[in-house]
């Protein structure tokens, strides 16, 4: 791949970077956290599930040549729904964490992603099961970056990103990765 991580149309990073208003006036309070989302376990009951009863959740963090960062907002109609997310999803039974995080951004972003390291992890109660959420670096993308499931899609500055538009876990791992400048270090090396 050359150089898989410059975008290969600046109109493209434009037509993603204007969306990103309306990420900017986003109100928190859309987030819809669907009812009953009330956590089941407590965090030592959490913490002492064996893994293999957890569902994995694979997420990937992606910046640009310009240093920012891809964000989705999640659709009606799901958990959280309306607030933004990293593009990623459940690990089907088959495959292992880089597979799935291909698969993931391939169907919701449609770009091909490489190049992992995993960042942050967290065990999280989730409305009906918990699960077990791994954040990763990609540091290689091919292609331009589009809602694929209809979504809305953006890049945003890093400091313009308010976590509080976030899911919880994801909320912690932007204080602790990304507003520290921690990923520096790993994507300007
Ligand atoms: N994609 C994504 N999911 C997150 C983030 N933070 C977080 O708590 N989650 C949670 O991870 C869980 C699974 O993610 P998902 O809904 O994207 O799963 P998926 O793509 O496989 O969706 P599907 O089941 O509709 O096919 C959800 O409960 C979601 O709320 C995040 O930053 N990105
Ligand atoms: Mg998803």
């Amino acid at each position: 791949m050359d150089n898989p991580q410059k975008l290969e149309n600046n109109d493209t990073h434009i037509i993603l970077n204007s969306l990103s208003d309306s990420a900017t006036s986003f109100d928190a309070q859309e987030i819809n956290v669907i009812e009953g989302a009330a956590p089941i376990y407590s965090q030592e009951e959490l913490d002492a599930l064996p893994d293999h009863e957890l569902k994995h959740v694979v997420c990937g963090v992606i910046f640009n040549e310009y240093g920012q960062v891809l964000v989705s907002r999640r659709r009606a109609g799901v958990d959280y729904a309306n607030s933004l997310e990293f593009p990623g999803g459940k690990v089907e039974y088959h495959e292992d964490h880089a597979a799935a995080l291909k698969r993931e951004f391939e169907e919701e972003v449609g770009i091909t992603v490489d190049n992992f390291k995993l960042i942050y992890e967290q065990r999280v109660n989730g409305s009906s099961s918990p699960f077990h959420i791994f954040f990763y670096l990609v540091r290689d993308f091919f292609g331009q970056p589009y809602g694929a499931e209809g979504q809305e899609v953006f890049w945003l500055n890093v400091d313009e990103i308010d976590y509080n538009r976030f899911p919880p876990a994801t909320q912690l791992l932007i204080q602790k990765y990304i507003l520290t400048n921690e990923y520096m270090q790993e994507i300007y090396r």
